[in-house]
C-alpha cells in the first residue's frame, strides 16, 4: 500500500467516524486499540491491513470503509510443519451467541466477557444494533457492554444479518416477554441440509407463541392468557431449543418444567447467566429443568462465558494430524470426555493437568498436552449424540484424525443431512475416504497428505477438517473463501501460526 493510499483510507475513515459521532477514543475502544492508534491511522501513518479496515468499516457500520476490502477471504497454508508450545482455548461461539440473544431478557447493564471476536457473533450483533440495542467492545475490546433501549425497533430489524446465522432463531424466546406481534427472518448459517424449527415452535406454543412461515419470514403472535399448565416435553433434544425454552420461561413468572432437556455446554452457560439474572434452575447439567421464572429483570449483570470444548477439539486434531507435541489450555474437559476417551483407545498419548475453575466459576479446565502418537483405527463407529455424547460438532475431527491412523474408521454422522459429504474432500488432499451413503464415511489411514487449492466447503466443521489436512500436507495449498471458518473461529490462522504454522491471509482485491 502506498502512503498516498493510505492517507486516503485515514480520511475516509475520519470522516465516517465523524459521521457516526464518535471521538477517537471511542472508536478506539470498540476495534481493541489504543487512541494513539486511531489518529496515526486517520492522519495516514500507520500501515493498515485489510483486516483492520475491515474491522474499522464493521465498527463504524460504514459502506466508505467497507468498500476497501471487498472481497472474500483466502488461506494460503505452508504444511508439513509441526507445531510446538501452548495454545488457549478461546470462548465458544454458541455460548456467546445465545447469550447475546438472552441479554434481550434483561432491561438492566449486561457485560459479557471475553466474547469470541467471530463473525457469528458480529452479525447478532449487528441484528442487536440494528433493532436499537446498544452494545459495545469495552476494556480493550475484550468485553462486550450491552444496554437495551426502552423500546426496540424490531421493524428496523437487519434482515440481511440476520439471515446469515441459524442463532438468530434464538430471538423468539426474549422478544416474546416484549412484543405481541413480531417477524423475524429464517435462520440461515451452515449449508447442513434442512433444519427444523418444529421443536421450537411446539416448545414455545405452550407459552402462547403462534409462528407461522411465509416466504422467508416467521410471523409471531404472543397470547399472553397462555401459560404451560404441565412440563413441557421437547420433541427434540436440541441446544438452541432448549435455549429458547429456557429464556421464554426465564420470565415466565411461576414455575417451568422443560424434559428432554439439551444438557450441552451453551445450555449450561445460558443456565449459569440465567441464574445471575435471578432466575432459580434446577436441574442443570440434566435432561430435566425446572425454571423459576421471574416477570422483569432489571440487573446490572457481568458474566463469563466457558471456552469452546468444539474449538479444544479443533486445536486437539491440529496437533494429532501434523505429529506434533503441544499444550492445549483451558480445555473444558467435561465437554471432551468421551472424545478423550474414543483417541485414548486409538493410541493418543496426552497427559491431562490438574482441574481448574473457568472465569464462570462452574466449568472444570484443564490444560491438554497431545505427543505424536502411532494411532490405530477405533473398533466401533464414531457417532455423535447429544451431550453427554460424543459432541455433534466433533464429528468431522474425527475424520482427520482417522486418516491419520492405521487401519479403517467407520464415521456415522446422522444428524445433519449434507455433513458428511463434506468430508469427502479430504480425498483431494490425499486421503481415503469413501461415502457409503449420505451420513456414513469409511476413511482408511494412513495418509500420505499432498496439498492442493480448492474451496472451503460451506459448512464449519468440514472446513476447519480441510485446513488442517492442509498443515499436514508437506507444500502450499490454498483454502479459498473461509468466512464460514470466521463465523467459529477467533483469528484461526494467527493463533496456529503462533504455535509453528504457517498460514498467510490473503484477498482478492
Ligand atoms: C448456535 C448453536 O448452538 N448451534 C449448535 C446447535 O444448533 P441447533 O440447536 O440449532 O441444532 P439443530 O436444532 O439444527 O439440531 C441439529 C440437528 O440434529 C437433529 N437432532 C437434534 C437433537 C435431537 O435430539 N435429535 C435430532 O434429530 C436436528 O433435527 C437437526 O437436524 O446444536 C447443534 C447440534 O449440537 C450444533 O451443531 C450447533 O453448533
Ligand atoms: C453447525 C454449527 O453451527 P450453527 O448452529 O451456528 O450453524 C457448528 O458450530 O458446527
Amino acid at each position: 500500500m502506498t502512503d498516498d493510499y493510505l492517507a486516503r483510507i485515514g480520511s475516509l475513515i475520519r470522516d465516517a467516524r465523524k459521521h457516526r459521532s464518535l471521538t477517537q477514543a471511542q472508536l478506539a475502544e470498540a476495534l481493541g486499540t489504543s487512541q494513539s492508534a486511531v489518529n496515526r491511522i486517520e492522519r495516514g501513518n500507520q500501515n493498515i491491513s485489510l483486516e483492520m479496515i475491515a474491522r474499522i468499516g464493521e465498527a463504524l457500520d460504514s459502506e466508505i470503509v467497507s468498500l476497501g476490502y471487498a472481497g472474500p477471504m483466502h488461506l494460503r497454508v505452508v504444511g508439513g510443519r509441526t507445531l510446538s508450545g501452548s495454545i488457549d482455548v478461546k470462548t465458544s461461539k454458541n455460548a456467546c451467541v445465545a447469550l447475546l440473544c438472552a441479554s434481550l431478557l434483561n432491561a438492566g447493564r449486561t457485560v459479557l466477557r471475553r466474547v469470541a471476536r467471530i463473525e457469528e457473533v458480529y452479525r447478532i450483533l449487528e441484528v442487536l444494533a440494528s433493532i436499537g440495542v446498544r452494545a459495545r467492545w469495552i476494556n480493550d475490546g475484550n468485553d462486550l457492554e450491552i444496554v437495551p433501549p426502552q423500546r426496540l425497533d424490531l421493524g428496523a430489524m437487519d434482515t440481511e444479518a440476520a439471515r446469515r446465522t441459524r442463532s438468530v432463531i434464538m430471538f423468539l424466546g426474549p422478544l416474546m416477554h416484549l412484543e405481541d406481534r413480531f417477524r423475524i427472518p429464517y435462520a440461515g448459517g451452515c449449508d447442513l441440509g434442512t433444519r427444523t424449527v418444529q421443536p421450537h415452535m411446539n416448545a414455545l406454543r405452550h407459552f402462547g407463541l403462534d409462528l407461522t412461515a411465509t416466504a422467508g419470514t416467521y410471523h409471531a403472535v404472543v397470547d399472553r392468557t397462555a401459560s404451560p399448565t404441565r412440563p413441557i416435553v421437547l420433541t427434540e433434544r436440541g441446544d438452541t431449543v432448549t435455549e429458547n425454552a429456557l429464556m421464554a420461561a426465564a420470565r415466565h413468572e411461576g414455575t417451568t418444567v422443560i424434559r428432554n432437556a439439551s444438557s450441552n455446554y451453551m445450555v449450561q452457560d445460558l443456565c449459569f447467566f440465567l441464574e445471575r439474572l435471578g432466575v432459580r434452575i434446577d436441574g442443570i447439567g440434566t435432561t430435566t429443568l425446572t425454571v423459576h421464572g421471574v416477570g422483569r429483570i432489571e440487573r446490572d449483570v457481568d458474566y463469563a462465558p466457558s471456552e469452546d470444548p468444539v474449538e479444544a477439539m479443533s486445536l486437539l486434531a491440529a496437533a494429532v494430524v501434523t505429529g506434533s507435541e503441544l499444550t492445549i489450555r483451558r480445555v473444558p474437559v467435561e465437554f471432551l470426555e468421551i472424545e478423550l476417551a474414543v483417541l485414548e483407545e486409538m493410541g493418543l498419548d496426552h497427559d491431562r493437568g490438574q482441574e481448574y475453575p473457568a472465569d464462570n466459576g462452574r466449568t472444570r479446565l484443564v490444560d491438554l498436552t497431545v505427543r505424536p502418537s502411532k494411532l490405530t483405527s477405533p473398533i466401533d463407529k464414531i457417532h455423535p449424540m447429544p451431550f453427554p455424547g460424543l459432541n455433534i460438532d466433533n464429528v468431522p475431527f474425527f475424520a482427520a484424525i482417522a486418516a491419520t491412523a492405521q487401519g479403517s474408521t467407520l464415521i456415522h454422522d446422522w444428524v445433519y443431512d449434507n455433513r458428511a459429504i463434506y468430508l469427502t474432500e479430504l480425498t483431494r488432499l490425499g486421503a481415503s475416504v469413501q461415502l457409503l451413503d449420505p451420513h456414513r464415511v469409511l476413511v482408511d489411514g494412513p495418509t500420505r497428505w499432498r496439498a492442493s487449492e480448492m474451496m472451503c466447503p460451506p459448512a464449519l466443521r468440514p472446513a476447519v477438517v480441510v485446513l488442517l489436512a492442509m498443515m499436514a500436507a508437506e507444500g502450499t495449498s490454498v483454502l479459498r473463501n473461509v468466512y464460514v471458518i470466521n463465523r467459529g473461529y477467533e483469528d484461526l490462522a494467527e493463533r496456529l501460526n503462533s504455535v509453528g504454522a504457517r498460514i498467510e491471509t490473503f484477498r482478492d482485491i
